[in-house]
């Protein structure tokens, strides 16, 4: 597996010039505030909310957002300085497979995969059908890309990625568009991979297919460790969100700001098991 290392990554943009006046708003946004992490198990998930920085979490491990402060090292080698090498090791498979694939047909977008791998085309074009064969995308080949279903795009812009056969797969939101049999060709697909698997969801069953599952919440590591405890962190966590208080003056509002303890979440009913003995439960980091 791939030995993937984030030192004390910070992620902030700058916001349009702040107003003036009683309040103004801050001049830049934190999307990730100092993480600490090393990924070197063979199938690590990450759950959240809504912008929650997921996706900027998995963009990060192929250069695709670079910190603005610390570091991010794959086998060594640095997302910023060595882009280009870490891009050869880390396939990215976005949510949107239409800001991926960029051929007319799936086929076209595999063998664009393949190029420099098959110099002759007659290679590059048997090894983009086993390929899809694979998938199951073979009669699809030829279709328009805006004609296949939004699941089928989904599985093509996997296959396009797979061909070159990456050290690593980084997955933001798989199965978003994916029907059942769909979702479970690809939760039986990335279970046979030998590739180190990185993904974020939604989906909390794809979730605890995992070793090791990451909850993030505003930007931190809210909860580090085995997948049944992290989930039930998770589902804790949004109930909290979700109960009404009720504030000092009587009236209700939201708990947003609700703590949920990690070390007291208990991951029963969904698995007895301890929180992750190896210690990685953290709050606000790890
Ligand atoms: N370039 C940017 N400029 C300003 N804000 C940004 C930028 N990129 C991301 N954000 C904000 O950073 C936060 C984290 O975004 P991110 O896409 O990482 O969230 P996420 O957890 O993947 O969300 P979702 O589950 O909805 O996909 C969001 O509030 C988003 O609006």
């Amino acid at each position: 597996m791939a030995a993937i290392q984030l030192d004390d990554v910070t992620v902030a943009v700058a916001l349009d010039a702040p107003d003036a006046g009683p309040s103004p708003r801050p001049a830049s946004k934190v999307l990730l505030d100092r993480i600490q992490l090393s990924l070197t198990e063979a199938r690590i998930a990450v759950v959240g909310a809504n912008g929650s920085g997921k996706s900027t979490l998995l963009r990060l491990l192929n250069g695709l957002v670079e910190p603005t402060a610390g570091a991010v090292r794959v086998d060594g080698l640095h997302t910023v300085r060595d882009g280009r090498e870490v891009r050869q090791r880390v396939g990215f498979v976005f949510t949107d497979p239409l800001s991926q694939l960029v051929m007319p047909t799936g086929r076209e977008d595999v063998e664009l995969s393949l190029r420099r791998r098959h110099r002759s085309r007659s290679e590059r074009s048997a090894a983009a059908q086993s390929v899809l064969d694979r998938f199951g995308l073979g009669a699809l080949a030829d279709q328009s890309v805006y004609e296949l279903s939004g699941g089928e795009r989904q599985l093509m812009a996997l296959a396009a990625v797979l061909a070159v056969e990456p050290d690593v797969l980084v997955l933001d939101e798989p199965s978003t568009l994916l029907d059942l049999r769909n979702r479970e060709l690809l939760r039986r697909t990335l279970a046979g991979l030998p590739q180190q698997v990185i993904l974020s969801t939604h989906d909390l069953d794809l979730a605890l297919d995992a070793d090791r599952v990451l909850v993030v919440e505003h930007g931190r590591i809210a909860f580090d460790g085995a997948p049944a405890a992290a989930v039930s962190f998770y589902r804790a966590l949004c109930a909290a969100d979700a109960t009404p208080v009720r504030s000092a003056d009587g009236d209700q509002a939201r708990g947003h700001h609700a703590r949920v303890d990690p070390a007291r979440v208990d991951p029963a009913p969904l698995d007895p098991a301890p929180v992750d003995p190896a210690g990685r439960t953290t709050a606000g980091g790890s």
